[in-house]
């Protein structure tokens, strides 16, 4: 029997940096009119056509909603063959109805959402109608009687439904589906030369100015005229590969197609293409890894996974299956993220327990999964208002008029001095392509053009290239600190245990250390594995397990036993022993990390031990969060100041917890998170040095030079934040830093970094909301530094102005959640900053597209992640890129400057001698020598400046 397809509605989601799937805004449900074709009003419109020598045509091309309305009538939805769709911003689409014919029975009730609709209701006879509107389907839901997107399995399915689906989908249902959801691919089709052509000449500039030359021509203007055009094809022709190029690389990045293993009527099917999957399929993801051609939620197994097409960060994730519950599975949502496997990452290692395959049931296909919607925000991006390019179309839209005014004045000075009908027809024309310089868009392009060849021989690539000239506003540049302004290999500096409920004095090295928690939880809280014969992770785990001197026993794939998955174990002769033989440490169950959660815990047991139910959490993470966590009895009580010191110094600190779990090991398979970290007891501190990249300091003076404000925003600690802007140069050692926090007396208080006082106010109290401190507060110039608890307290309670001159004084911005980073990237572009943002890690991705320049340090150039990625992995590219930037729009500017100086002094010139001569020669004259140095002149004082 077919279960019910789920055909859902989404809320408007928000752009939402860390989360893939809510790239790109999306409307449920866009505003729709339905229009039905009309003959007699075709028929008209037609003839109308005809007359004008085909200009109704191009009229229709360039504006479809209007040729819709003349060419057919209004109807409802539910009868409608074409479809105008309202986008966000406001762009009408034409879009045509389709219809499919269902195979199979097709009279079980089909579930829309979350409600249930007879299916002979949404489809009668089996026919579905559909709209594909920018590569998603809209189906036709009768009881909202719209046209509504179609989604996977992420609306209205519970985590313990998807497991209810192992058993695969049966024949019959698979192509009901496949009929529905049609191929599952990401394929954004290169246009061949001539369809790009005939599309770039169709543009109203270019045809506006293929009518100019055929005037000039007429009027015997023929190297002006011969001129413009051998410009035009020029344009036409960089511009046409420009576009081929930017398409070729879409499509590269975007389409992949592989044969996988699925389960289908109960059993496995292998080598079946993976365009044929649906939402609902069960895939088998084989030990030797997969490039995951769709959204899939992990059912059974493990799987080690590089996001890097995603995030642009190379570092393994690990993949644990997805818990059985009443909660509905959403793939984007933080919680069910660590149990999705995105669509376009690989798959490099799988592990599972005994002959137990490795199962992810399809959520998404298409562009409905999260590389699908980055495409898609690729491919359509949000209108980006760069004001120089609205003032451009204002402005020749202003010489529109005059043209139009001009036109006037020529027919009727013409008529006045009774030239021939025909002179004065083509001269009044020519006026118009005077005032209006038919060679703009060329103009405006050209930088864009040179920029991206530029940037690409210096290893920085584009995906978006109008964002170039929006790289040349930037007044701000917010960059992420680990791996970024610091290298991303940490060295270890020592640990600091807690023996009785106190820190032991200073650091010691982690080889020292007794059998004790903190050892095994330095053994075993991690998601390192072996990949091909090497240890690979999180640079912080690969090192911490390292600073053991410890050993991990993986067991080869195939042979993971329940009991035993992953063991660490001292090296031989290490010493470590218990009850006689020597302790291994096994991984039962990880609690993956996660940015938002500033934390990872793994289940562990001791053996030998002599109670099989025996086991223990280790928990590791961002030290406030692990305090919050531990019983307060058993954090030490100079824990701030140990923790403040170590910090100051710019180290990275890691506090680890533990506690014993009395349960059996199937009990704690199922246990929920939150049971297992809490009451845990502190056992110490790991320690980690972490040095700036040598690049940093200079390219942060030369962007200061070039009066750019630098922002951190980072996921560490406040201290060791401020102490890495500091050593930068990002805060000059001679500038003050006040930190803004909140306590729990009042909303937010303030005190200067080092001085432990608050800033006075100008009545000399002292300050304990933004609003009393001013910038001639402190002597010599302040940064604020303020963390992500205290920026949502300032964002949410505090008024307009106290959060404004928050982000205007704000240089490090420290313990920020993914969401928090993009959050403050959004405020500050809505201040009026220009914002660029260099991160290179996945918590970055929000920041990233929500910027102005979005630049990812990445190995990987086929990346979604952000417009520009950069090859070079440190931040020398950011002033390449704002160089490039800039050089873009001042060849834009100077280029329309020129134009417009050009047309309207040709204009005014023009229109003056039609007005005292009645000698037509002496215009042509006049055109031909005297505007020619008069043009030459102002030429010379525009000066076009160089790229560089
Ligand atoms: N693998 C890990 N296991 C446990 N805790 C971690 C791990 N990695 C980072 N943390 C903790 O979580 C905090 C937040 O990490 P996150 O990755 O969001 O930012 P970050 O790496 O510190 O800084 P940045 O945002 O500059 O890259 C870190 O400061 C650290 O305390």
């Amino acid at each position: 029997m077919e279960k019910p397809v789920p055909v859902g509605k989404v809320e408007n989601a928000v752009v939402n940096g860390s989360d893939p799937c809510q790239d790109q805004e999306i409307d449920s449900c866009p505003p729709q009119t339905g229009y039905r074709h009309s003959i007699w009003r075709s028929v008209l419109f037609y003839a109308l056509v005809v007359v004008p020598a085909g200009l109704g045509l191009l009229l229709a091309y360039w504006f479809p909603a209007v040729w819709l309305r003349l060419t057919a009538y209004r109807c409802p939805l539910g009868s409608a063959s074409r479809v105008i769709v309202k986008d966000l911003d406001g762009n009408k689409c034409v879009e045509v109805v389709k219809t499919a014919i269902l195979p199979g029975h097709t009279h079980q009730p089909i579930r829309i959402g979350h409600t249930c609709v007879g299916l002979k209701e949404v489809w009668s006879g089996g026919v579905v109608r559909y709209l594909i509107h920018r590569h998603l389907r809209y189906l036709y839901q009768p009881s909202v009687g719209k046209f509504v997107l179609l989604r996977g399995l992420d609306d209205g399915h519970t985590s313990s439904a998807l497991h209810g689906m192992r058993g695969g989908l049966s024949l019959e249902q698979h192509s009901k589906r496949a009929c529905l959801y049609g191929e599952n691919s990401i394929d954004v089709p290169v246009k061949p030369y001539h369809v790009l052509l005939v599309e770039e000449v169709l543009h109203p500039f270019y045809v506006f100015q293929l009518v100019s030359v055929v005037f000039w021509i007429v009027e015997q203007y023929y190297y002006y005229a011969g001129a413009v055009f051998l410009i035009s094809c020029v344009s036409v022709i960089i511009s046409l590969l420009q576009t081929r190029r930017h398409l070729q690389q879409i499509h590269d990045i975007a389409f992949s197609s592989t044969t996988v293993s699925v389960v289908r009527e109960g059993r496995e099917m292998s080598g079946v293409s993976s365009s044929s999957l649906v939402p609902g399929d069960v895939l088998v993801v084989p030990p030797s890894g997969l490039l995951l051609p769709c959204d899939a939620a992990l059912l059974t197994g493990q799987a080690i996974v590089n996001e890097a097409m995603l995030t642009g960060e190379s570092v393994p994730v690990t993949k644990t299956p997805l818990p059985p519950s009443s909660l509905h599975y959403l793939p984007s949502s933080s919680s069910h993220k660590r149990h999705t496997l995105f669509c376009g990452t690989q798959v490099v290692q799988t592990r599972f327990y005994g002959n137990e395959r490795v199962l992810a049931a399809v959520v998404g296909t298409g562009f409905s999964t999260a590389k699908g919607g980055m495409v898609r925000s690729i491919l359509f991006p949000r209108k980006l208002s760069v004001r120089f390019y609205v003032d451009a179309m204002k402005f020749v839209l202003l010489l529109s008029i005059l043209a139009g005014c001009g036109f006037i004045y020529t027919l009727a000075i013409n008529f006045y001095f009774k030239f021939q009908v025909k002179d004065t027809i083509l001269r009044a024309f020519d006026v118009i392509t005077i005032a209006v310089p038919p060679a703009l868009p060329a103009a405006l392009t050209v930088g864009i053009v040179y920029a991206l060849a530029r940037l690409r021989k210096n290893n920085i690539f584009c995906i978006s290239p109008q964002r170039v000239t929006l790289a040349g506003k930037v007044k701000l540049v917010c960059f992420d600190k680990t791996g970024t302004l610091t290298e991303d290999s940490l060295d270890l500096l020592g640990v600091q245990p807690v023996v009785a409920g106190s820190f032991t004095s200073g650091l010691c090295s982690a080889r020292d250390l007794p059998q004790c928690p903190l050892l095994y939880a330095m053994a075993t809280t991690h998601s390192i594995a072996t990949i091909n014969g090497k240890l690979t992770g999180d640079p912080i785990d690969l090192k911490m397990f390292q600073g053991t001197g410890w050993v991990l026993r993986e067991p080869p794939p195939g042979s993971f036993d329940t009991l035993t998955p992953t063991i660490a174990c001292p090296p031989k002769g290490g010493g470590g022993e218990i009850l006689g033989s020597e302790v291994e440490l096994a991984q039962l169950r990880m609690f993956t990390f996660s940015s938002d959660l500033q934390r990872m815990s793994v289940i562990v047991r001791v053996a030998p031990t002599s109670d099989p139910k025996q086991l223990h959490v280790f928990c590791k993470g961002a030290p406030e969060t692990i305090c919050q966590l531990c019983r307060p009895n058993s954090v030490p009580g100079d824990f701030p100041e140990v923790l403040g010191s170590l910090t100051q110094q710019g180290y990275r600190v890691l506090a680890v917890a533990h506690r014993p779990l009395h349960m059996a090991w199937h009990k704690a398979e199922r246990v929920k998170r939150e049971v297992v970290e809490c009451d845990l007891r502190l056992a110490g501190l790991v320690v980690m040095q972490n040095r700036l990249k040598s690049q940093t300091t200079p390219v942060m003076s030369s962007l200061s030079h070039a009066g750019i404000r630098n922002v951190m925003i980072t996921g560490d600690h406040l201290l060791t934040a401020v102490c890495v802007a500091r050593e930068c140069g990002m805060i000059p050692s001679t500038h003050s830093v006040i930190v803004a926090e909140t306590t729990p007396t009042s909303l937010v208080s303030f005190r200067v970094l080092g001085e432990g006082r608050s800033p006075t106010t100008e009545s000399g109290e002292e300050g304990t909301t933004p609003l009393i401190i001013k910038a001639g507060d402190l002597q010599p110039p302040f940064h604020m530094a303020l963390d992500g608890k205290t920026f949502s307290v300032l964002r949410e309670s505090s008024s307009q102005d106290d959060y404004q001159r928050v982000l205007v004084k704000g240089t490090v911005f420290a313990r920020m959640a993914p969401d928090q980073k993009a959050q403050l990237v959004r405020d500050l572009q809505s201040i009026g900053y220009g914002v660029a943002m260099c991160g290179d890690g996945a918590n970055d991705c929000g920041a990233l597209k929500a910027a102005h320049a979005g630049i990812s340090l990445s190995e990987t150039e086929a990346s979604v992640a952000s417009p520009f990625t950069s090859k070079i992995p440190d931040i020398s590219c950011v002033p390449i890129l704002l160089r490039e930037g800039r050089c873009a729009l001042v060849t834009s500017f100077s280029i329309f400057k020129f134009m417009a100086l050009y047309s309207l002094a040709e204009f005014i010139t023009v229109s003056i001698l039609y007005s005292v001569t009645r000698q037509y020669s002496i215009v042509t004259i006049f055109r031909g020598k005297t505007f020619t140095r008069i043009f030459w002149s102002l030429f010379d004082l525009i000066h076009i400046p160089t790229f560089q």
